[in-house]
């Protein structure tokens, strides 16, 4: 079996190299090739068997017109906006993606953003209420963070609201209005790129909605860069407007519209899901389908490869408070690494390479907390860092 893997797919050799070995008929070389996901080709992929994407790989007719024994596409990515589902349907090929891969990194990236943010402008968290745009598992998991530091929040979700008021769901929050959660102090967006249809999100976020922001709101964006029009965004901040922009994803990527960084509080090159944790769940989810579809028991898990965090534990001898929360945060992943290698290497490095090129970057869990007496709170272990395991 030959399988075809995107070369920025973490742990892909030790998950997938067994499965092409044992999955090889008889006189046929099982392999597990990798390849660069931008400029991958027809030809290139003319014998796969099975092929292992990420977002910048579009999967569609022209890529797989010249191949006839594909039965597997997974991509390691939570957005699918770049799969031909429809052509893979027709060809009979099974698709699977990472739902939720790195759901919790984005959530721990807006959160540093907002511990940056608020350091800068002298923000007490407590007084935010945040917004955001999609409850689904990147909404949701920043959503659970933002409980934990008791810091309010609003969601907008029409479509998760039509279910509840259909009564088929178990999900019993509240939600909100796209001008309820755009008038939060922050907007925190969340939503897969969809174009057409009941609730498009293209241009969400476009002139006439930017028209109705204040100048000491939060805007970020960590989802699809399309959903913000970058142009209209452009002409807001030019005008004077005070709105802060925190941008990971951008209209036309890898092209960014480069008048817009300077206007950026925090700017950074898609790499909002880029924990190790989180790419590494989406090989280990692609690994965990394509065990299923070829009826083998799935050997390998993450916690097999995952390495020890630099820092792997931390004892708090204080009442949690910003200060601490602050320092706790910009320990495990502070967003300001990511936005002075953005700033300084875009033109030189270019975008995809920065991409590429990522450097490690823990999720909470990885680190063990350890309260001593004075910890009155267990705040760090509900953001997500480990308790001391017995
Ligand atoms: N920057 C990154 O590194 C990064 C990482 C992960 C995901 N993403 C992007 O973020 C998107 C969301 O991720 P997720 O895991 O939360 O996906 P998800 O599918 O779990 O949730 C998306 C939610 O958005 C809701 N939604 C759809 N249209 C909407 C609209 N018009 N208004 C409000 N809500 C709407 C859906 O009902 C759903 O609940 C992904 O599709 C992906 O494109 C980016
Ligand atoms: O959709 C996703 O999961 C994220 O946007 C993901 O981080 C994309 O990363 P890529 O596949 O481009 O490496």
């Amino acid at each position: 079996m030959k399988i075809y893997f995107d070369e920025n797919m973490p742990f892909a050799k030790e998950f997938f190299t067994e499965l092409c070995l044992l999955h090889s008929d008889a006189g046929e070389k099982g392999e597990l090739i990798a390849f660069s996901g931008r400029t991958l080709t027809a030809e290139q992929v003319a014998d796969a068997d099975v092929l292992l994407v990420r977002s910048i790989t579009q999967v569609n007719e022209e890529l797989l017109h010249l191949n006839t024994k594909l039965s597997f596409v997974g991509s390691a990515t939570i957005g699918t906006d770049h799969i031909d589902l429809e052509y893979l349907e027709r060809r009979n090929v099974t698709f699977h993606s990472a739902p939720g891969c790195n759901a919790i990194s984005v959530a721990e990236y807006v959160l540093s953003a907002l511990v940056v943010l608020a350091e800068r402008y002298l923000i007490n968290l407590a007084d935010l209420t945040v917004g955001i745009v999609g409850g689904g598992n990147t909404g949701t998991r920043l959503s659970e963070k933002l409980q934990a530091l008791s810091i309010n929040y609003k969601i907008c979700d029409p479509i998760l609201e039509q279910k509840q008021a259909e009564g088929n769901t178990t999900d019993e929050r509240t939600y909100s209005s796209l001008t309820e959660v755009l008038a939060c102090n922050v907007i925190s967006l969340h939503v897969p790129k969809v174009e057409g249809g009941q609730h498009p999100t293209y241009q969400l976020i476009n002139a006439k909605n930017l028209a109705l922001l204040r100048d000491d709101q939060i805007l970020i964006s960590a989802c699809r860069g399309d959903v913000i029009d970058n142009h209209a965004l452009l002409a807001l901040k030019e005008s004077g407007h005070g709105l802060k922009v925190v941008l990971d994803v951008w209209q036309g990527e890898p092209d960014v519209l480069a008048a817009l960084i300077p206007f950026t509080e925090i700017a950074t090159a898609h790499i909002a899901g880029y924990s190790l944790e989180g790419k590494a769940r989406g090989s280990e989810m692609l690994y965990q389908a394509l065990c299923q579809q070829l009826a083998v028991e799935p050997v390998y898990q993450l916690t097999n490869f995952l390495p020890s965090a630099s820092i792997p534990m931390v004892e708090i001898n204080a009442e949690f408070n910003q200060i601490l929360l602050n320092q706790l945060v910009k320990m495990v992943y502070d967003v300001r690494r990511d936005d002075a290698i953005f700033r300084q290497q875009l033109f030189i490095q270019g975008f995809d390479s920065l991409r590429k090129n990522y450097p490690i970057r823990r999720e909470f869990s990885a680190v063990e907390v350890t309260l001593l007496p004075n910890a009155f709170s267990d705040v760090p272990h509900r953001l997500g860092f480990s308790k001391k395991s017995n």
